[in-house]
């Protein structure tokens, strides 16, 4: 464990299934500090909004709901847990279903307002990943990265994760990608990382040298 990492947030954002959550849960770890998964809040929105069969296009529903039953982010290192009171969210969260709708809900604004909120509430240092932690949650983040990989390299990774074939998984990973673009942007400051040529762990030294 390093101590360098006090009062220090590192931003890690990329384009979807880049190894955003796995990276920085590595990072993490070995810096000693928790990592802040902020798509897990997108998650759990777009997940109760599906269970309380609001349309996901249309804030105002939403924001009651979640107003109502307030959704709490535990940013662990090894990984992020997600509660809604008693109800532990986090097993739920990475469905087709969700996947679908995510980034629907992601473009509205107050839904942005609100997971931003509660990002910006968490006490330094962290690691926060997500797509637009560098640009607009954490702009003064001492140290910015971005994930990147082809669309297929991608796919072969999240298939044995999940039961459809790598095909149906890309395609639905470009269309995300497609829905999330305004919010994706590379932070300037941010070193770009393909990770097509680098394992997980090849990623995580790539980010590790560049620290403090
Ligand atoms: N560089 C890498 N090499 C091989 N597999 C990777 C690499 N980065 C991530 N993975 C794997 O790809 C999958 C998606 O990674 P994940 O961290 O969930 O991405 P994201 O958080 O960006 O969606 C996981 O199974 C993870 O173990
Ligand atoms: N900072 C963020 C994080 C996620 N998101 C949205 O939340 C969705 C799920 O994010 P995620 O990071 O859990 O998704 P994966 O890249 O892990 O598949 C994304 O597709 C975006 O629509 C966002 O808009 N901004």
């Amino acid at each position: 464990m390093r101590y360098t990492a006090l009062l220090m947030i590192v931003t890690i954002d990329g384009v979807a299934a880049s190894g955003k959550s796995s990276v920085s849960s590595g990072v993490a770890q070995a810096l000693g500090v928790p990592y802040v998964s902020s798509g897990l809040l997108y998650r759990a929105a777009t997940l109760l909004g599906l269970e309380a069969s609001l349309d996901l296009h249309a804030a105002p529903g939403l924001l009651t709901l979640l107003g109502a039953h307030p959704v709490r982010l535990e940013p662990l290192a090894g990984g992020n847990r997600v509660w809604q009171g008693e109800r532990e969210l986090t097993d739920d969260l990475h469905s087709s279903r969700v996947d679908r709708g995510v980034s629907v809900v992601a473009a509205l604004p107050e839904v942005r307002e609100w997971v931003d909120a509660q990002l910006r509430a968490l006490p330094e240092p962290f690691v926060a990943e997500g797509r637009d932690m560098g640009t607009n949650v954490f702009p003064h983040a001492s140290h910015k990265f971005y994930l990147t990989a082809s669309a297929r390299i991608r796919a072969e990774r999240r298939a044995r994760e999940r039961p459809e074939d790598v095909p149906a998984i890309e395609a639905a990973l470009q269309r995300r990608d497609e829905l999330d673009t305004v919010q994706s942007a590379p932070a300037p400051d941010a070193l770009v990382i393909d990770t097509g040529p680098l394992d997980l762990q090849g990623v995580i030294d790539t980010i590790l040298t560049r620290l403090p």
